[in-house]
């Protein structure tokens, strides 16, 4: 489990930490850091170029810089604002042999401090005409210039970093947006810093969580999902939906709905019905799934909603939500919802999503009391009381149709199974991307073999957590 810290907090927490360290301590174990991370890079070469911006984090390039010039190292810097470069790290930098120029050449490699913890919206002009023009790999100081190290937003050019370099803990950009390997130098901070305000799961977290049965475990012991998903239109969503709740928990999965004959043709091992009045007793109800947004599919959201057992609302169950809100009276208060909308879909339920994802899932997540899982290359999950996960995917071939309507069904086997509703929704998320991962090796894939991939997924996660 990795935490994340806002920069709010970690200024604070640096603040308490620099009232009892030498002056400049800090920044110099910082900077030795990205140099030690430099030379690492290097392999060998030898020419590295520096971009300074006006502040610490310029200075933390500079004095890298002086680091790396005393170890032979030929470095020189551009200086964004001359007038405003860190002065300490500037000196220190010309004394150790280090040359100003207007701009970077024929470098080996870029050392990227324009702007760190206090970078907000577009880089500015000079800072992004040196950015465009960028041709070496890239080191970047703190998190890469250009993206928001709250938000992990882009609004205009930013830095790709090949390795983002950090100090003191990890901040929201670094689970939020690309930036490389990123690599953590130790600043004391940790006792100063409290709780994190995002966490991301490590697959061996999610291999711990995950359930299996035990010794005296029988079928219903372990949770039964029930799926109410796809319609004569699109029984797909019904298949896979069933099919990833069938693959993720060993316990029973009952369908209903009007797919139950494709359904029963692919997964004998389901109990299908085809109306949710006889399903019989679940633990947990996964909805919406290509089942329509028609009047029996708005009692079939009713019915689920007022079952009493958690429940994973997506794709069409988001959009009835949306549209007629007064389906949120079948809900028992107590009724665990997890609702997972793509951007679209979140749009219709809570408003634009905006630069900031975590804030936007928080936001919904209190308005509905629900946990909100929302899609995207980070999926940031928020519970209503204001804990968030973060989980990125380090490829994109879960961006496929039907892709969805698995990860509701390993949600849905994960509350059957009496997970808390965050972690269920987290430790799914995490396996889906590394299904499709292990699935995709490198070729496009249809949610069917991501699918398929599910259980190799898990196994994986098993194998971290032992
Ligand atoms: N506070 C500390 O104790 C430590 C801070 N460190 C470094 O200090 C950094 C934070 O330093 P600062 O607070 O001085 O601020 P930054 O160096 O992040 O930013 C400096 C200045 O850049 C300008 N700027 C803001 N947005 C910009 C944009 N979009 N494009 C171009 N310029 C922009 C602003 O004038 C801002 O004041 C951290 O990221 C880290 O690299 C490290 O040395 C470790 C210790
Ligand atoms: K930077």
């Amino acid at each position: 489990m990795r935490g994340l810290w806002t920069t709010d907090r970690v200024r604070a927490a640096e603040e308490r930490v620099l009232a009892r360290v030498p002056a400049g301590s800090l920044m110099r174990r910082a900077a030795f850091g990205v140099a030690v991370a430099a030379v690492d890079l290097l392999d060998g070469r030898r020419r590295v170029g520096l971009l300074v911006g006006a502040g610490n984090n310029g200075g933390d390039a500079l004095w890298a810089g002086y680091y790396l010039l005393r170890r032979g190292i030929a470095v020189s810097a551009v200086l964004l604002d001359p007038a405003r470069a860190h002065a300490e790290g500037l000196a220190a930098f010309r004394r150790a042999g280090g040359r100003v120029v207007d701009r970077l050449r024929d470098v080996d490699l870029v050392v990227d401090g324009i702007v760190g913890l206090s970078g907000r919206g577009p880089l500015r002009p000079a800072a992004a005409e040196h950015v465009a023009h960028l041709d070496a790999p890239v080191l970047a100081v703190d998190s890469p210039s250009g993206v928001d190290p709250d938000t992990g937003a882009v609004d205009g050019p930013a830095v790709r970093a090949d390795v983002t370099v950090t100090f003191g803990c990890l901040k929201p950009v670094h689970a939020l947006a690309d930036c490389g390997e990123v690599r953590l130098v130790d600043l004391g901070l940790e006792p100063e810093l409290g709780g994190p305000d995002l966490v991301e799961l490590d697959l061996a977290d999610v291999g711990a969580a995950w359930p299996v049965p035990g010794r005296d475990d029988d079928k219903y012991t372990q949770g039964v999902t029930g799926v109410a998903a796809g319609s004569a239109t699109y029984p797909g969503a019904a298949v896979l939906a069933t099919g990833s709740a069938l693959l993720a928990t060993s316990g029973m999965v009952r369908y209903a709905g009007a797919a139950a004959e494709g359904v029963r043709a692919q997964w004998p091992e389901a109990i299908c019905t085809g109306s949710i009045t006889d399903a019989g007793r679940v633990q947990s109800w996964v909805v919406g799934p290509g089942l329509g947004t028609g009047l029996g599919a708005e009692d079939v959201l009713r019915t689920v909603l007022e079952a009493g057992v958690p429940v994973c609302a997506d794709a069409d169950a988001i959009t009835m939500l949306a549209n007629n809100p007064d389906l949120w009276d079948a809900r028992d208060p107590d009724t665990p919802v997890v609702l997972t909308p793509h951007d679209r879909e979140f749009e219709r339920l809570a408003g634009e999503v905006g630069p900031d994802r975590v804030a936007a899932a928080r936001r919904a997540a209190g308005k509905f009391d629900a946990v909100v899982l929302l899609k995207g290359h980070a999926t940031v999950v928020a519970a209503p009381d204001g804990r968030v996960l973060v989980n990125r995917a380090r490829t994109s071939w879960a961006a496929t149709a039907g892709s969805g309507d698995v990860l509701s069904g390993l949600i849905g086997s994960l509350l059957a199974a009496g997970l808390d509703p965050l972690l269920a929704a987290g430790c799914a998320a995490r396996v889906h991307v590394l299904a499709a991962e292990l699935a995709a090796d490198g070729a496009p894939i249809p949610a069917s073999a991501l699918l398929s991939a599910v259980p190799d997924a898990i196994r994986a996660a098993r194998r971290e957590a032992s």
